[in-house]
């Protein structure tokens, strides 16, 4: 759904964008992640039209829409119409109800009259803000002005949603709330791209993630992989019973004796192959073992260092 190749912007002197490569395919939620400044709505404005980047290749469904240094608008105009898109900042008509709101947002996609009423009754429900269909805006928190932004980004029924941090700022009920729209839209057959810089945002409803840092992306994959790979390198504290004493040399493992036959073992790696050979080999026994897995966060921090 959406691709992108060797992408590269620079505002002035920052080098936002440094040869990002990206790929989203269909029926996924792809959370894109990074530290604040690290690209992330630098990526979506370029893929959306709406600033110019310097190099690079972005194509949105089957169309190419930026190469060799130019947009091909007619293009870009196509796949928009497929898109839904909610921008970081965006600002809401204070003064309006999520009704009016919607209206304009209908007419401005030339949704006929006679649809109109159903599709956004249907969409205010799916947010949760029909029973707050006939209020101002301007009195509405924080996660109902999101979840209203939201159902302006589906108003056109799109294949590809878009979303640059549509839940920061929002409270742990407002997250939830969030997350299980996001779900019905994922049941529903629609691809999701949104970024974060927090990674708990993305756990329960994405099935890859992105990680840009630097305007580079640093790891693609399942979160469930990501996290699989930290495993091994979680920290193992192993108690042995052994008739020899423990001499490794040459690893980073720190061994203590505990008394008689007794040796505590850490290492920063898996070592538990070693161990295991080290048991069928001397006749000793494993009397604890503990894992320390870092947490996703402790991940998330690692992988921007
Ligand atoms: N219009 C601009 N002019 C100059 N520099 C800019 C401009 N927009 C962004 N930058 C710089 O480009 C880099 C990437 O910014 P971008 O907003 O894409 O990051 P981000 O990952 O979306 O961050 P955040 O989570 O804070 O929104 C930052 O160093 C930022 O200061």
């Amino acid at each position: 759904m959406i691709r992108i190749e060797n992408l590269v912007k620079v505002y002035k002197d920052v080098r936002a964008l440094d040869g990002l490569n990206l790929e989203v395919r269909s029926g996924q939620v792809y959370g894109f992640l990074g530290p604040n400044g690290a690209g992330k709505s630098t990526t979506i404005l370029s893929t959306l039209g709406l600033i110019f980047p310097q190099e690079g290749r972005i194509q949105l469904f089957d169309l190419e829409v930026f190469a060799n240094g130019r947009f091909n608008e007619g293009n870009l105009v196509e796949a928009k119409r497929r898109i839904g898109y909610m921008p970081e900042h965006a600002t809401l008509w204070e003064f309006l109800t999520p009704v009016q709101t919607l209206e304009i947002i209908a007419d401005s996609f030339g949704i006929p009259k006679s649809e109109r009423e159903n599709r956004i009754r249907e969409l205010l429900e799916l947010v949760n803000l029909w029973e707050d269909r006939d209020r101002k805006v301007g009195k509405f928190s924080k996660g109902m002005r999101q979840r209203l932004l939201l159902a302006q980004a589906l108003i056109n029924d799109p294949e590809l949603l878009i979303l640059d941090e549509p839940m920061t700022g929002l409270d742990p009920t407002g997250i939830a709330e969030f997350k299980d729209i996001i779900k019905e839209q994922r049941k529903a057959g629609k691809t999701v791209f949104f970024s974060s810089h927090i990674l708990a945002h993305v756990e329960e409803i994405c099935d890859t993630v992105g990680v840009i840092v630097k305007g580079k992306l640093r790891v693609e994959d399942k979160l469930d992989s990501i996290k699989r790979e930290f495993l091994r390198k979680a920290g193992y504290t192993i108690v042995l019973e052994t008739n020899i004493p423990i001499n490794f040399t040459g690893v980073e493992w720190k061994v203590t004796p505990l008394g008689e036959k007794k040796y505590r073992i850490v290492a920063p790696e898996d070592i538990r192959e070693q161990i295991h050979d080290f048991v069928a080999a001397q006749g000793a026994k494993v009397l604890t073992m503990q894992i320390k897995a870092p947490s996703l966060e402790e991940i998330f921090l690692k992988m921007v260092e």
